[in-house]
């Protein structure tokens, strides 16, 4: 049967099976991410309507002009999460230090902290191409009650209790994980509720898709070159097709649906990379090996890296098992 003619009740499950294995605490952290997705989301879809794309005339930590609707979904997300009085802070992309949530008051119970990337795909808000919005959350490590302090948030991503994205694409979709695979839940916006339209969401194992941004191809190390010209290689299954949104979140969507590989590796101009560790690398990478997926930096496991610091570049490579493999046997054999 099609969704259409399914009575809600069969759909409407955004509350109970994705926490079968949730506390009662986190699966209130998650609502309230959905809820900002679903305001962010009709921000996004009015974007070109309103005075709310083009960048806000501010750099942020990062360097980057500052879209307004980065500021916007910035805001939103903090505010839903403050309000909601369910975490004790939390970083995002926007913010150049992390943000405590009352932790400093002895009442406060909670135990969560939030890392955000709360607009991902900047460079796409103008010319109304996907963009997405990161997630990844812990538990704080210093005793409740106190103030939060940097180590709470210096988490290997091996420690994430729950990550996952919003994609503002063709439509809208929450997809994330708390540990027990990966569930996709897209929006209805005529009755505001996502329905569970992707449950169990698996990598496939292989993958003919590619995704990397070949401009950077001549300052790429040698292992990345070798691999590439292996994917465009007239040779058995390949040549692999070719495709870059510039939206980590609808990448790493597309190749957790078709199969594929994502990569964004280090170079002479950039030696880390640009992704970061903690909320755009780590919470992917939870998600891809909840999804039978991999992720690496081509030599260490994206959620073994020690972070040194909030907003840390690492390299990144992330999708099918086999291709990840792949990748970084040319990069183990350069
Ligand atoms: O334009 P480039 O250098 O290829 O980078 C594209 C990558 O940068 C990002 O936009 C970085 O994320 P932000 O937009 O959140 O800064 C990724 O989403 C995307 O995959
Ligand atoms: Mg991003
Ligand atoms: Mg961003």
């Amino acid at each position: 049967m099609s969704h259409t003619n399914q009575t809600l009740g069969e759909f409407i499950i955004e509350n109970q099976s994705s926490f079968k294995y949730t506390s009662g605490e986190l699966s209130r952290l998650i609502n309230s991410i959905r809820l900002a997705a679903k305001v962010v989301n009709h921000e996004v879809n009015k974007a070109g309507l309103v005075d709310i794309i083009g960048a806000v005339g501010d750099t942020n930590i990062q360097g980057e002009d500052q879209q307004k609707l980065d500021v916007y979904a910035n805001e939103k997300f903090i505010q839903t999460m403050t309000k909601r009085n369910i975490v004790c802070g939390i970083a995002s992309e926007e913010e150049d230090d992390f943000v405590a949530i009352n932790s400093q008051d002895e009442n406060n119970q909670n135990k969560y902290i939030v890392l955000i990337d709360p607009l991902d795909g900047s460079s796409n808000i103008d010319v109304n191409v996907s963009v997405g919005t990161i997630f990844s959350v812990y538990r704080r490590v210093t005793p409740v009650g106190t103030p939060v302090t940097i180590e709470d948030f210096l988490q290997k991503g091996s420690q994430q209790v729950a990550a996952g994205y919003v994609i503002y694409g063709t439509s809208t979709m929450l997809v994330y994980t708390t540990g027990d695979g990966v569930n996709g839940f897209t929006l209805n916006p005529a009755i505001g509720s996502f329905y569970l339209s992707h449950p169990n969401m698996q990598f496939p194992e292989d993958g003919k898709i590619y995704s990397v941004n070949e401009g950077n191809y001549i300052h790429f190390p040698k292992g990345i070159k070798d691999y590439i010209k292996y994917c465009q290689k007239e040779e058995g299954d390949r040549p692999y097709t070719s495709r870059y949104i510039g939206s980590l979140v609808s990448d790493f969507h597309r190749n957790m649906i078709k199969g594929g590989i994502y990569m964004y590796p280090k170079s002479s101009k950039k030696m880390n990379g640009k992704l970061r560790l903690l909320y755009e690398c780590n919470p992917m990478a939870f998600l891809a090996e909840q999804a039978n997926g991999k992720a690496s930096d081509g030599f260490t496991r994206i959620m073994d890296i020690e972070p040194t610091e909030l907003h840390e570049r690492v390299p990144f490579i992330c999708g099918s098992k086999n291709m990840v493999e792949k990748a970084e046997e040319f990069m183990r054999n350069a």
